[in-house]
């Protein structure tokens, strides 16, 4: 299956891409959803290259795959579940079936649950024991919190509603500050947890329940609960009328279109919330009907793929030229290094290519005084992704975010182009001379020819948000089924959570002698030191 590919690399592999710009390249090597556009011709991708990627998706049966995700197969195989989360954003859409029945009816029901609670909270109709809510502190980990941390932040601009706040470590410095910024009376807790077991949300709601009974009489009254488990949520005691439900074909990581987003609903309000759902849902019908080659999440993988499993480059930089998307990259790393850190294909053999890549990255223009110096001249090539938006928020200083959009083109451009040694000799002619000009002129050499693609879009509005979340969510579900895993299980969390729980008695004084000797010695370390 991937032979053409690798025999193709090595035939390109030395040439620089920047030479395969005709006067078609700059508009061919693009996808557009709406106003959204994907550029991805700074990149060593030439037709052959790009056909024979989209050759892949046949030999996959990507179409089949992406009909059986969104027609509710069972395709979350080891876990026997349909992966189901663009049912959450089907706000226009016919039946979705599982298992023989139809999931809208429920599904629009708790969206219109959601909708009356959260205008409730923030009209003051839900009151805390001392008054209006003034703020939300939302208890999570996992997908639970990064997907409504990262976008009520990204949605800053809609922000009307009460002050949202985000515990999700189980170390206690997470909750202390959050809460010591709190006024109980005034503060609703919304337990997030799909199965309600977690042990840093159970820990951390047990604490926030027991700060708040220390001010209210009725503490479990200024609480509410997203997930899928009905028992839990009322052994914990909150209200049924406030827990809001979900199944078990909502991953955790794709989860902020229902319940789980249920903190940026109360931030941005009900409408803008919808308009994030139907941001997504336009993403959702253009990845079901456009052609494989103008189809934005589909060509993103596959440039992703030639990256990672092509290229052999294994990180993948996204950095987004809009501060508000400052948690995307944490977002992301859950989103596709969970969903595609897998080492064994869905049929139970050991996977003969990578997996998915190492994602990290920060916000521009900071990244650039910061960590772009190996980027651009360290020896290792890092592919870039980065998103820009046409316009800001403030009009008045659109001035600076011009200057923003020229940074982010500056840095593809500067990774595309490089300076060779004779432009960086004259940058020093002036100052040096004979030898010490070369040697001071070659520090200044970029080499360039480093590939990045650029999301652009008009501005980060609600919709807008919606769509680039889907893009990534959809971009996952490509690259997982070209590599033949499951990118809806998540095992690899599991033993590290099993050892904890063993080791918790251990910590707390037990006999430490059936660990290996170097856990022993770190544990007797840290119990001379108090712990
Ligand atoms: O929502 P919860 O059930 O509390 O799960 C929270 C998180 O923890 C797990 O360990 C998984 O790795 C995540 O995929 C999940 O999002």
């Amino acid at each position: 299956m991937w032979g053409k590919l690798h025999i193709h690399h090595e035939a390109v592999e030395n040439r620089r891409f920047e030479t395969l710009f005709d006067v078609k390249r700059a508009d061919d090597f693009t996808a557009s959803v709406g106003d959204m556009r994907l550029d991805y011709a700074k990149t060593n991708i030439d037709e052959r290259g790009r056909a024979l990627l989209i050759d892949l998706l046949d030999q996959v049966d990507l179409a089949g795959k992406r009909d059986a995700m969104f027609d509710g197969t069972a395709i979350n195989e080891t876990e026997g579940r349909a992966v189901l989360h663009t049912a959450l954003r089907n706000l226009d859409g016919g039946p979705v079936m599982v298992d023989g029945a139809d999931v809208m009816p429920e599904v629009l029901g708790t969206l219109d649950r959601m909708e009356k609670f959260a205008a409730d909270v923030r009209s003051g109709a839900f009151k805390g024991q001392g008054g209006k809510i003034t703020d939300v502190v939302n208890i999570g980990i996992g997908g639970s919190d990064l997907g409504p941390a990262m976008g009520v932040l990204a949605l800053a601009p809609y922000h009307d509603g009460p002050r949202c706040h985000f515990v999700s470590n189980v170390d206690p410095a997470d909750i202390s500050q959050v809460l010591r910024s709190c006024d109980p009376t005034t503060t609703l807790v919304i337990v997030a947890s799909k199965t309600f077991t977690t042990i840093e949300t159970m820990t951390n709601a047990r604490t926030a329940k027991a700060w708040m009974g220390e001010s209210v009489s009725d503490p479990a009254a200024q609480f509410a609960a997203l997930s899928t488990s009905e028992d839990g949520t009322a052994a914990f005691g909150i209200d049924a009328a406030r827990v809001f439900g979900f199944e078990d074909w909502v991953g955790g990581r794709y989860s902020m279109w229902g319940p789980i987003g249920l903190s940026m609903m109360i931030a941005i309000g009900p409408d803008a919330f919808r308009a994030f759902l139907r941001g997504a849902r336009d993403m959702d019908r253009h990845f079901q009907a456009a052609d494989w080659s103008e189809n934005m999440p589909v060509m993103l993988a596959l440039v992703g793929i030639w990256h990672n499993q092509i290229c052999g480059y294994s990180t993948r930089a996204v950095l987004p030229y809009d501060n508000n998307l400052s948690r995307l990259p944490a977002y992301l790393q859950q989103l596709e290094m969970e969903s595609n850190g897998k080492g064994v294909s869905m049929d139970g053999e050991d996977l003969s290519i990578n997996s998915g890549p190492v994602v990290w990255g920060e916000p521009g223009t900071n990244g650039q005084h910061a960590f772009y110096q190996l980027i651009h001249q360290g020896t290792r090539v890092i592919p870039c992704e980065f998103l820009v938006a046409a316009r800001g928020h403030d009009d008045d200083l659109h001035h600076q975010h011009q200057l923003l959009v020229a940074n982010c083109l500056a840095q593809s451009e500067a990774l595309m182009k490089g300076r060779d040694l004779d432009e960086a000799r004259g940058k020093v002619a002036d100052k040096f001379e004979g030898a010490e000009l070369e040697r001071q002129a070659k520090h200044r050499v970029f080499a360039g020819n480093r590939p990045s693609v650029t999301i652009a879009y008009p501005k980060l509005d609600p919709f807008t948000l919606g769509q680039i979340i889907a893009l990534y969510e959809h971009r996952v579900f490509v690259e997982g089924v070209v590599l033949g895993i499951n990118s809806y299980d998540q095992w690899g969390v599991e033993l590290g959570k099993e050892l904890a729980t063993a080791l918790q008695p251990i910590v707390e004084g037990a006999d430490a002698s059936g660990k290996d000797e170097s856990t022993a010695a770190l544990v007797g370390f840290l119990q001379q030191h108090g712990v």
